[in-house]
């Protein structure tokens, strides 16, 4: 395991673990949908106080001037006017009066907050960013991209949004959200699921995953389908986004996450959901506590699922999905998306479904093009000054004053402390995101981040996965990850929705293990390999459980059914009727978790 030097200054003996406990903040959940409302929670009055008041702080620009500041914070987004709504106890689904869909939810006198009307980034710093942005934007980068389907009767693509048939208020919010055209992702996966199945979807990070699951469930929700789902990153951001998607349409996103008050969730459940967007730790504590019941579930989303299958979450999901009173696969429908879909986490994902499709788009698990990456051979004791100089450059490289936002993974809290720290004193406004920051910390921090206020984000893995901030040019891996795939999730923070970006990686012998699978995926994504990587990588073997990709073959981004071993119609891919439902021989419950969750760094709480 590899130290970083940011740690060794920042311990003063103890190196920290950087990892952290898993309770489900780190780990999103989407949208369950919970229509019920338990018996003793029904028909009571409504509660006078305001959902989310943790939210309502104004917001600020800077969460750490000289450091010792509140972080008391805001969301992203601001303040948010109070909800107040009535009339939750009506009970069960349907009840609560959301069968009135269109024209949003003011059910009672909780009012549906129009979503599109307080923008993260302050107008400056959009002005500021537009003119780079509009150089960078180039949805066409992904016209060639090649997409491989397998299993029975898959729904033809789309080409326009105008194709497939999502309600015209969705529709009117795709506008708002100015999406032109389908991402290729969506443009497949939509039709898939659209048409009812269930769906294993690969594709790159940035490339719109969230849309892609979030439009057939809502519109499902909109046509009277009942449904539930969940995912595993940012969940107050995929919160943010299905509540532009749902805008106005009736269907209501409820988000429940680790490290927030559990009370004031419930108290927004208790008014009634149709998508709620959880952590797998919170939703596990609220099924405990029978606040919510699964019964009436119809979707389940899993983002991220590699991830949800993976570093010990697996008996969180278990739990959820096949001990409570979920239904079972064949009779909800499952929708699974990440960049990265390793064989060993396909098999185990294949238990919670039914009859799928497998859909990767691009070379899946690995990176766009759009990131040019680089790796350089730095010793940690040089890692700081090199950090510095490649600031410096970006600095003369900036947009209008502002430097361009540039977003540095450190292994370890500490070592993420101890960075923004020296940055500071060097000059340089950074701040942080890491599992020891509380849950307003980090959306200070990230909101700070957006705005240029502080253009650098020191962060461990918490920050690798699901992060959309549009303007990221630059990500620095200060220190690598042990795990390719986490590699491939944190350079995806930049190089996103068609835009350009930049990942430079710092490489020493402490990453020795990373140096064949890093070879590959940059030979993969077209870029230039350094000679002395490729020295490397011939001489390490790498056969150790935490790059998965060692043997796998094009990273993990095929259908794990049409390896010899697991086809048991021999239908390469064209019949997946074998496949559904329960484990049938591949759900290897809780063997795996343990493979290759040990020693990886997880941030992760
Ligand atoms: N059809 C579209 N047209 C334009 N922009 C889009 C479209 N679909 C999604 N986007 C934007 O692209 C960005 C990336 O989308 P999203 O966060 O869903 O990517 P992702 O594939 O989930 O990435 P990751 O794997 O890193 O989580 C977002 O800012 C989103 O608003």
């Amino acid at each position: 395991m590899s130290t970083s030097w940011a740690d060794s200054v920042a311990a003063d003996n103890n190196a920290a673990s950087g990892s952290s406990n898993i309770n489900g903040t780190g780990v999103a959940s989407h949208p369950a949908r919970s229509t019920y409302v338990p018996p003793h929670l029904r028909n009571r009055p409504p509660t006078a106080e305001p959902p989310f008041s943790s939210h309502s702080a104004p917001p600020s620009d800077n969460d750490r001037i000289g450091y010792g500041g509140s972080t008391s914070g805001s969301r992203p987004g601001g303040s948010r006017p109070d909800y107040g709504r009535q009339g939750y106890g009506s009970g069960g689904r349907g009840g609560g009066g959301w069968n009135s869909r269109g024209g949003g939810w003011d059910r009672g006198r909780e009012r549906e907050v129009n979503p599109f009307g307080n923008d993260d980034v302050n107008d400056e710093a959009e002005r500021a960013f537009a003119e780079q942005e509009s150089t960078g934007i180039n949805f066409d980068a992904y016209e060639d991209i090649p997409v491989e389907t397998s299993g029975e009767n898959v729904a033809p693509p789309v080409n326009t949004f105008a194709e497939i048939d999502l309600g015209e208020a969705l529709n009117l919010n795709i506008r708002r959200c100015k999406y032109v055209k389908p991402t290729p992702v969506q443009r497949h996966a939509i039709p898939i699921s659209l048409a009812g199945r269930d769906l294993m979807a690969c594709a790159q990070t940035g490339s719109g995953k969230t849309a892609a699951f979030c439009f057939p469930i809502i519109s499902g929700i909109i046509k009277g389908q009942y449904d539930f789902n969940f995912s595993n990153h940012f969940d107050l951001q995929i919160h943010e986004e299905a509540r532009k998607f749902s805008y106005q349409t009736g269907v209501k996103a409820v988000v429940a996450y680790g490290g927030a008050p559990i009370n004031q969730q419930l108290r927004e459940l208790e008014r009634g959901v149709d998508i709620l967007v959880a952590t797998p730790g919170r939703l596990v504590d609220l099924l405990e506590r029978a606040r919510v019941s699964l019964e009436m579930i119809r979707y389940l989303a899993l983002d991220e699922a590699d991830r949800m299958l993976d570093m010990g979450f697996e008996p969180q999901i278990r739990k959820i999905v096949e001990q409570m009173d979920m239904p079972p696969p064949g009779l909800r429908q499952t929708l699974l998306f990440s960049a990265t879909f390793p064989k060993e986490i396909q098999r185990l994902a294949s238990d919670f479904l039914s009859n799928y499709i497998f859909l990767a788009v691009g070379r899946v698990g690995s990176s766009t093009d759009l990131i040019v990456q680089r790796v350089e051979f730095v010793h940690d004791s040089d890692k700081r000054s090199h950090l510095m100089d490649l600031l410096h450059a970006q600095m003369t490289n900036g947009i209008h004053g502002k430097q361009s936002l540039t977003l540095v993974f450190v292994e370890t809290k500490k070592g993420a402390d101890a960075l923004e720290h020296w940055l500071y004193a060097s000059g340089f406004h950074a701040t942080t995101i890491h599992g020891d920051r509380t849950q307003q910390e980090r959306e200070q921090a990230l909101r700070s981040f957006k705005s240029g206020n502080t253009p650098i984000l020191v962060a461990t893995d918490v920050a690798a996965r699901g992060l959309d901030i549009p303007h990221v040019a630059h990500v620095v891996n200060f220190d690598l990850p042990n795990d390719i795939d986490d590699y491939v999730h944190r350079i995806g923070r930049t190089g996103r929705a068609g835009k350009t970006g930049l990942a430079t990686a710092f490489f020493n012998e402490n990453n020795l293990s990373l140096a064949k699978p890093l070879a590959d995926l940059m030979q993969e994504s077209n870029q230039e390999v350094p000679t002395w990587l490729t020295r490397y990588a011939s001489r390490v073997s790498y056969g150790g459980g935490k790059n998965r990709r060692s043997g796998g073959g094009r990273f993990g981004g095929r259908d794990f059914r049409r390896e010899g071993s697991f086809s048991r119609s021999g239908g390469g891919g064209g019949s997946s009727g074998g496949y559904g439902g329960s484990s049938g021989g591949y759900g290897v419950s809780g063997s795996y978790g343990v493979g290759y969750g040990s020693g990886a760094t997880s941030a992760w709480d």
